[in-house]
């Protein structure tokens, strides 16, 4: 595998997220049921001896020190001690501030790429554990297998699920995540459900009420989606997502989407398209 080849980092979708409580601490007991879809940022890595990690393009807003990515090539220097450095090149497709998690697949993407280019033999575990740090969803996207999440996300179980086609559409609001949680409407009372993955017809997302109301984007994208095929929203939103059988549906519903929004067509992959490289 050549330095200079793309390395995906895929987004995901929470095609549930079920809220079961509080801890004291703030957190939120949830079940949320990851998968991976066939739309990702591409990172490029040109390897040096240098030491030094340099990113390119800047993302707007957010510095360089502080982007994901350089985090966590530092983080991976730090553990394991070398002397090794990458010229990293971002092309950014994931909107931000979606849910798809495009941040921290950046990050996971990071992780396993340098250890792998690198030769610094770091397993899965430990670089779940190192990403943990970086964002609650880097592990998921380390690992690269769909799975359904207890705890407070942390607990992950891989599972197996249909790889439908979706459609996503993305409206113009980005929703911050501390601000759904500490919503005093949402609602923290849904059961455990053992086995849920096996049980599609009970997928739901306790988040979406609260974001609908407080962002009138999402209600009407969701609205329009849900014209052409049951849907839901992703995360903490923004996001939305229509589920296809055929892809030419989602495709026929994407080209009738309003102007204000943008949208696209992706597989569902229980196998993340990164972790379908590392496997060739
Ligand atoms: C809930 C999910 C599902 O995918 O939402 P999205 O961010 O993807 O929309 C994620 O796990 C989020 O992950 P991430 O965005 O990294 O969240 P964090 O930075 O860990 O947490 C942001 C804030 O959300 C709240 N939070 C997060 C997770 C959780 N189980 N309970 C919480 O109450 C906390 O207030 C925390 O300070
Ligand atoms: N490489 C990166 N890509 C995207 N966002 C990043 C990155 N590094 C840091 N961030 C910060 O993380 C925030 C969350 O981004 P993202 O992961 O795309 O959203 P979400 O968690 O809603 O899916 C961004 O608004 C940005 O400030």
């Amino acid at each position: 595998m050549s330095s200079s080849a793309a390395w995906p980092a895929p987004a995901k979708l929470n095609l549930c997220l079920h809220i079961n409580g509080r801890r004291p601490d703030g957190y939120h007991e949830l079940q949320t049921l990851f998968q991976f879809v066939d739309f990702a940022d591409q990172l490029h890595f040109d390897i040096t001896d240098d030491g030094v990690i340099a990113l390119t393009p800047a993302i707007p807003g957010v510095a360089h020190d502080d982007n994901l990515i350089v985090r966590a090539a530092r983080r991976l220097q730090a553990h394991t001690g070398t002397h090794k450095g990458a010229r990293i090149h971002l092309d950014k497709r994931l909107p931000m501030g979606g849910g798809l998690g495009g941040g921290s697949s950046d990050a996971a993407t990071t992780l396993v790429a340098l250890n792998h280019l690198w030769n610094t033999g770091v397993d899965e575990d430990t670089l779940a554990d190192l990403g943990l740090a970086l964002g609650a969803d880097v592990p998921v996207f380390v690992r690269g297998r769909a799975a359904m999440a207890d705890g407070v996300g942390e607990k992950l179980r891989p599972v197996n699920v249909e790889e439908p086609w979706y459609l996503v559409v993305v409206p113009d609001v980005e929703v911050s995540t501390a601000e759904v949680f500490g919503h005093p409407d949402l609602t923290r009372d849904s059961a455990k459900i053992t086995a849920l993955e096996t049980q599609p017809e009970r997928w739901h997302n306790d988040c979406q009420k609260v974001v609908c109301e407080a962002y009138p984007q999402v209600a009407k994208a969701l609205s329009w989606l849900v014209e052409y095929a049951p849907s839901k929203m992703t995360g903490t939103g923004s996001c939305v997502f229509g589920r296809f059988d055929q892809q030419q549906q989602a495709q026929a519903a994407l080209e009738q989407l309003p102007a204000e929004w943008q949208g696209f067509v992706a597989r569902g992959c229980n196998l993340s398209p990164l972790q379908a490289k590392l496997g060739q």
